[in-house]
Order: C-alpha cells, then sequence, then structure tokens
C-alpha cells in the first residue's frame, strides 16, 4: 500500500483530475514545410480544420532552443525557497501550480514574462534577470526568434487568404495580422512550462484519478508558439470534440491558433481547445511565445476577409479590453462569450 504524508495529500488536493480513459496519439497533425512553395494554403486549411499544425524547416537554430531548455531546467532545479523568491506571477513571474488568479491549479511550475518592454514588471523579476545575465540572453535571443517565426506564419496565411501578394509577386508587406505582431507595442508574452514527473501510484492513492498538468483552455492572443522537449503530454480537442494527444517533437514548433485571430477571420478560425497531463516517469519543458496585438488595438473581423453582407460575429472591443475579461475568467471558460453578438443584433 501506498502511505502518503500529510504535505504529500495537501498538493494534490486542489488539482483537478480527469478520468483515465486512453487518449489515442493523434498522427494527422497538419506539418507544414514553411519553404514549400503552397504553405499560406495549406496554413489555412490547417487553421480551418485543426486551429493547430506543426512548422517544420522554421528557420529558427536548435542551438538556440536546446540553450534555453538546458538553462530552464537548471533554474527549475532550485531550491523551492530560491524559486519562490520571484513569485507569485502578478501576472509576470515564477508561479508553482496556481495558474491565473481564478483558482485554476495544476501540476506545473512556470515563469510567465513580458517580451513587451513598456509592460510593468515587479522589481524582483527586474532583479532576478540582473543576476542571471545567460538565462536573460538565452530567453531573448530564442523570443527574437520565434517572435519573427510567428510573423512568417502570419505573414504565409495572409498570402494563402489573398489578403497580401505572395513574397515573389509583390512587395513584401505586412498584412492586417501579421504587422498587429510586427508592432513595437505587440503585447506579447511568453512562458516556461516545467511539469514535473507525477507518479502514477502516487496520483492513483490520492484520487483514484490522473492528474491534470495545465488545465483545458484557449490562447488569448493572436498565436502561440510551443516547443516541448521529448516528453508527451499536450492534448488538443478536435472538432468533433475528441480529444487526442499530440506526439511530441522537440525540433518542431507546434502553434495554436488564439481567440484574437478567431476574431479577425470572423469565425473561419476558431481558436483550439488544448491541455496537458503530466508524464508518469519524464518531465515535460515547454516554451510558448503568445504574440498579441498592441494593448489598444481594436479586434474586429478583417474586412477584406468578410463576404458581401457577412456581419461580424462578435461586438468591436480593444485587446485591453479582452485581457480585462480575460484574466477574470477560468481556465475552461469560453472567453469569446461576452464578446458575441447576440442573434439579430
Ligand atoms: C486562468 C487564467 C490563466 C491565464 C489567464 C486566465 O485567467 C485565463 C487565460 C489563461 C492564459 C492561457 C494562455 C497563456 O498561458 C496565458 C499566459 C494567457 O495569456 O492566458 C494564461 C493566463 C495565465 O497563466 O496567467
Ligand atoms: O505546456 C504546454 O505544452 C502547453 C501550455 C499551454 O497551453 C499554455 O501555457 O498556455
Ligand atoms: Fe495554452
Amino acid at each position: 500500500m501506498v502511505v502518503l504524508s500529510q504535505a504529500v495529500l495537501d498538493h494534490f488536493t486542489p488539482i483537478k483530475t480527469y478520468k483515465s480513459a486512453t487518449t489515442t496519439v493523434f498522427t494527422g497533425i497538419p506539418t507544414i514545410n514553411l519553404s514549400h512553395p503552397d504553405a499560406g494554403t495549406l496554413l489555412v486549411r490547417a487553421c480551418e480544420e485543426f486551429g493547430f499544425f506543426k512548422v517544420v524547416s522554421h528557420g529558427v537554430p536548435l542551438e538556440l532552443v536546446n540553450r534555453l531548455e538546458a538553462e530552464s531546467m537548471r533554474f527549475f532545479d532550485q531550491p523551492q525557497a530560491e524559486k519562490d523568491r520571484i513569485g507569485p506571477p502578478s501576472p509576470f513571474g515564477y508561479g508553482s501550480k496556481r495558474i491565473g488568479f481564478n483558482g485554476d491549479v495544476g501540476w506545473i511550475e512556470y515563469l510567465l514574462l513580458s517580451t513587451n518592454s513598456d509592460t510593468t514588471v515587479p522589481p524582483r523579476l527586474l532583479s532576478f534577470f540582473q543576476e542571471q545575465p545567460s538565462l536573460r540572453a538565452s530567453v531573448d535571443n530564442y523570443v527574437t526568434e520565434v517572435r519573427k517565426l510567428a510573423i512568417e506564419v502570419l505573414k504565409l496565411i495572409e498570402q494563402g487568404l489573398g489578403l497580401t501578394a505572395a513574397a515573389e509577386e509583390g512587395p513584401d508587406v505586412d498584412g492586417p495580422m501579421s504587422g498587429l505582431l510586427r508592432d513595437v507595442k505587440s503585447d506579447s508574452c511568453f512562458r516556461v512550462n516545467h511539469y514535473p514527473p507525477c507518479p502514477d501510484h502516487w496520483e492513483m492513492a490520492v484520487s483514484g484519478r490522473n492528474l491534470v498538468g495545465f488545465g483545458e483552455h484557449t490562447d488569448p492572443q493572436i498565436i502561440s508558439v510551443l516547443r516541448s522537449n521529448n516528453t508527451s503530454g499536450l492534448e488538443i480537442c478536435l472538432r468533433d470534440g475528441s480529444w487526442v494527444m499530440v506526439p511530441p517533437d522537440h525540433s518542431s514548433f507546434f502553434i495554436n491558433v488564439g481567440d484574437t485571430l478567431q476574431v479577425l477571420t470572423n469565425g473561419r478560425f476558431t481558436s483550439v481547445k488544448h491541455r496537458v497531463l503530466p508524464d508518469h516517469s519524464k518531465s515535460r519543458v515547454s516554451m510558448i511565445f503568445f504574440g498579441g496585438p498592441p494593448l489598444d488595438e481594436k479586434i474586429a473581423p478583417v474586412p477584406s476577409l468578410m463576404e458581401e453582407g457577412e456581419e461580424s460575429l462578435y461586438n468591436e472591443f480593444t485587446w485591453s479590453q479582452y485581457k480585462k475579461s480575460a484574466y477574470k475568467s477560468r481556465l475552461a471558460d469560453y472567453r469569446l462569450g461576452p464578446f458575441e453578438k447576440a442573434p439579430g443584433q
């Protein structure tokens, strides 16, 4: 019999559980080679069918990725008291178990960072990075590259949607989506998640069910660029409502359609629901760049994407308004609900 101490029990109790059903490993995730001549069209199809895809030939040097992963592991390997010095995330900093401000918890610890110099960053986080120049350099170099990748993906999507000409057919201009990320005021953020291994007998002894690493949710921003080590755990919800496991691939990037891109396309793309379940024997480390628009940007469907007579499904709002409302919600809430137009409105 497994005997668990009160401290261990306290650690588990608030964390959400899910029924232990074996999720199928999904081999149908669209994989887009960014140098393919039809990449734009293929990306649009993937956004419509899944709101999720994997990109290869992405141009991000793997050395930068590996360096940040190693630096992050060194950070998470420190004693708890050291890490707690730069927490709790409000919203930026180190967090453990608690996600957001509204009661969500998971089998996770993480660093949540702003990538926008205008944002107020807690002084304890600023001084931490001053003491850790090599972690800071690794984060900066990595974020610069994945931001470029996010812009490139959005530019290809714009071409696939017919919003801009293909690079070889006209001047290289940003369209109405990529321009939002290129903007110096783009309100983006970056997070490194660590899911320690969660031995099966622990979780079963506590609740008879499996624990959740990061509960189901959609990302509020435009797109998210996710990279993980070779540990499985990420699951996405398909359009038929079934959950499938995404096979890990440490040398590629996964892209999520976020709520804002759903609105920009008037629902032609829908944001993907996803969640993470911890592995029983291995640590999972994931690094995610969330590309968002400037705070004062009005978010509404791109006019040239609308058919004649098509109405916006959403009341107009700014990213700042959406973000404020999103940060009052629980992970699993449908955050676009309050912004949808009532029928006939
Ligand atoms: C419960 C929450 C955590 C979150 C803010 C929220 O209130 C709802 C959205 C969550 C999310 C999901 C994607 C990103 O990980 C994140 C940083 C974001 O922008 O929205 C998180 C927020 C968070 O962890 O603070
Ligand atoms: O850690 C992961 O793989 C995904 C986490 C996630 O969805 C998030 O941080 O928003
Ligand atoms: Fe997410």
